[in-house]
């Protein structure tokens, strides 16, 4: 049996009379491909944001590696290897993909303070910042900045930001929404070359993305985790097809 990397237990999370997150335990094995889904207001936004701890839960515990990491800071979560997809509106528009890159890698390897030397000045974090460029088909628009890429050039470079920081764990928040049928293909070929030893929590409504990349999953409904499996027994699971009526996705999901 694969390792546990990252695990809830019993998390809840109230936000006066709503209870978003009802004492849902889960678990994220070494190297996994794992989708969390759900249909719109079920918790999958609540639940991760208090796996990254902006938010911290009115109860239950979460565990990276073994450790409690329930009330730590966010930035320490992303030192110990939890890190999110940044957020497009996070990133410096008028920068480029390569000074982007070359900060958010010299700031991992603890010489933030130098990364405005031309880039030329550390090898290594030059050669870092151009393999991430060409793992995510980056390297044609490298030099352009942030402002001028086409939407789905921005989305790799924020799941490029979030390899950079190296994480052992990656949470991929909706790594296609909004992205132009046409860009699509180069995101979906993207994620699916990830790393095999990073593990990755995908949040995701786009189905043809869930099952062609997740091997496990998991259903919140409502704050309450319905169902888990592999994605033959989900789409399978007369409980997720109910979940899913009218929510438009539920028939491409039945029909794996
Ligand atoms: N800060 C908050 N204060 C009050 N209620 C909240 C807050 N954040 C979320 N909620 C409520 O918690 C429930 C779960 O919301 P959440 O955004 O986590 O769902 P979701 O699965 O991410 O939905 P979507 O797929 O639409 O993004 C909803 O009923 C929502 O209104």
């Amino acid at each position: 049996m694969s390792e546990t990397v990252l695990s809830t237990h019993g998390l809840v999370m109230r936000f006066g009379g709503i209870t978003a997150t009802n004492n849902v335990s889960m678990e994220l094995r070494r190297g996994a491909r794992h989708a969390l889904i759900g249909p719109n207001g079920a918790g999958k936004t609540t639940l991760i944001n208090q796996l990254t701890g902006v938010l911290t839960p009115t109860e239950g515990r979460i565990t990276l590696m073994g450790e409690d990491i329930t009330r730590l800071a966010p930035h320490k979560r992303v030192a110990r290897g939890l890190v999110r997809t940044f957020q497009i509106n996070q990133l410096f528009d008028s920068m480029t993909p390569q000074e982007t890159l070359a900060l958010v890698v010299s700031q991992h390897q603890g010489a933030g303070a130098q990364w405005w030397k031309p880039l030329g000045s550390s090898k290594a974090i030059a050669e870092r910042a151009a393999q991430l460029l060409e793992q995510f088909h980056l390297s044609d628009v490298a030099q352009q900045q942030v402002k001028h890429l086409a939407y789905g050039k921005r989305r790799l470079l924020e799941i490029a930001i979030a390899l950079a920081c190296e994480p052992r764990v990656l949470l991929l928040d909706e790594p296609v929404a909004g992205v132009p049928a046409g860009e699509r293909e180069e995101l979906l070929q993207t994620v699916a070359a990830l790393p095999a030893d990073v593990s990755v929590l995908l949040i995701e409504h786009d189905m043809d993305l869930v099952f062609s990349f997740a091997d496990r999953m998991t259903v919140l409904v409502n704050g309450t985790l319905l169902t888990e499996g592999d994605p033959e027994t989900i789409a399978n699971d007369p409980k997720v097809k109910e979940v899913y009526l009218g929510h438009g996705t539920a028939t491409e999901a039945a029909h794996v």
